[in-house]
């Protein structure tokens, strides 16, 4: 869901269906987006890069050539079609390569395809994991936390309609979805590290010295569960976020920072806030949820994968 959404946007295409149709492509963006999340110890000693202990250059060279057969078929189509006499972008071409095409266009330049191949490659690895791991800790959470669940589902009942489909003008109105999402953000960050720092200059932080060259990881996993910052840090409980000015947009509030901070804060936050209100508001309300194998709540291993049934409302 997450990958077709971010590939409509980028391309207005349908990267499921190109990849399902050739069968050695299937899964491959999620063993690239594994390979490219998993820790490397050669990132902490060098000198065991050339040994690709974890096989993640395997999986780059294997993975990411396939994905660009695929970019190129669509690059190709579109540079086509934009030759054509009294070419208008259609609703269905309405897409970021066309906006960027646009703008190099204006400016008399050439657009470098070989640049977007790799944009939308960083663009889709760095969304996917990320956006489909917050929505499945969230329904994890509601499921076993019914309360929660219900107090979802009204909200959205009163606000949109039960069954109906969230547009995106409606979600400001869904406050409780949203402390939902913020919650499981502080819960579960998917980005537990955020992306390592150097120390420009020595710097003495709480009486430690950082000393200039150092690499600094930010552990934002230990904040969200450090009891200082917050009150019962491992209970799901959204409502710390109701009527709380603590925000992750502009990355300064730094008791939360999902999304990092500073100037490479993360580019796809808005798309990703987004995307995850309307993934999440849809499952809860166009669905009735269950566990699988009528399993209880208060029985679940919250560190499992998610199994759980979708029931029809109507
Ligand atoms: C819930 C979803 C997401 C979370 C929690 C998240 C989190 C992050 C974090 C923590 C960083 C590092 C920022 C820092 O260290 O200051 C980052 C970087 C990045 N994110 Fe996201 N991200 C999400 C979704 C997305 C999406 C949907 C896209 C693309 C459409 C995206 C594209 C990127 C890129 C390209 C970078 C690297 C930026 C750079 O190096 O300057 N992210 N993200």
């Amino acid at each position: 869901m997450i990958l077709n959404l971010l590939s409509k946007t980028f391309f207005s295409m349908d990267l499921v269906q190109s990849i399902g149709e050739i069968d050695e492509y299937k899964d491959m963006v999620g063993n690239l987006a594994r390979a490219i999340a998993t820790p490397n110890l050669g990132d902490v000693f060098p000198f065991l890069t050339i040994f690709d202990l974890h096989g993640i250059r395997w999986s780059s060279r294997t993975y990411i050539p396939m994905l660009f057969n695929i970019f190129n078929d669509h690059i190709d189509k579109r540079l086509k079609l934009r030759e054509e006499e009294n070419y208008v972008a259609k609703s269905s071409n309405k897409d970021v390569f066309e906006a960027l095409l646009n703008i190099s266009q204006e400016k008399g330049q050439k657009m470098d395809t070989e640049k977007i191949k790799h944009l939308f490659l960083d663009l889709i690895i760095a969304g996917i994991d990320t956006s489909s791991y917050v929505v499945e800790r969230a329904m994890t959470e509601l499921l076993h936390n019914p309360n929660i669940m219900s107090k979802a589902k009204m909200e959205l009942e009163q606000t949109i309609g039960i069954g109906n489909p969230l547009q995106e003008s409606q979600i400001e109105n869904l406050p409780y979805l949203e402390a939902i999402i913020k919650e499981t953000l502080r819960k579960y960050p998917p980005a537990p590290f955020l992306l390592p720092r150097k120390a420009k200059e020595n710097v003495e932080i709480h009486g430690y010295i950082i000393p200039k060259g150092a690499q600094v990881i930010i552990n934002e996993w230990g904040i969200g569960r450090n009891p200082n910052i917050w009150d019962d840090p491992n209970l799901f409980s959204p409502k710390r976020f109701l009527g709380s000015n603590i925000d992750y947009v502009k990355g300064h509030d730094c008791n939360f920072t999902p999304f990092g901070g500073g100037r490479r804060i993360c580019p796809g936050m808005k798309l990703a806030t987004k995307m995850l209100h309307l993934m999440l508001g849809s499952m809860v309300n166009s669905f009735n949820w269950r566990l699988e194998n009528d399993m209880k709540p208060e029985d679940m291993d919250l560190d499992q994968q998610l199994r759980a049934i979708a029931v029809r409302i109507n």
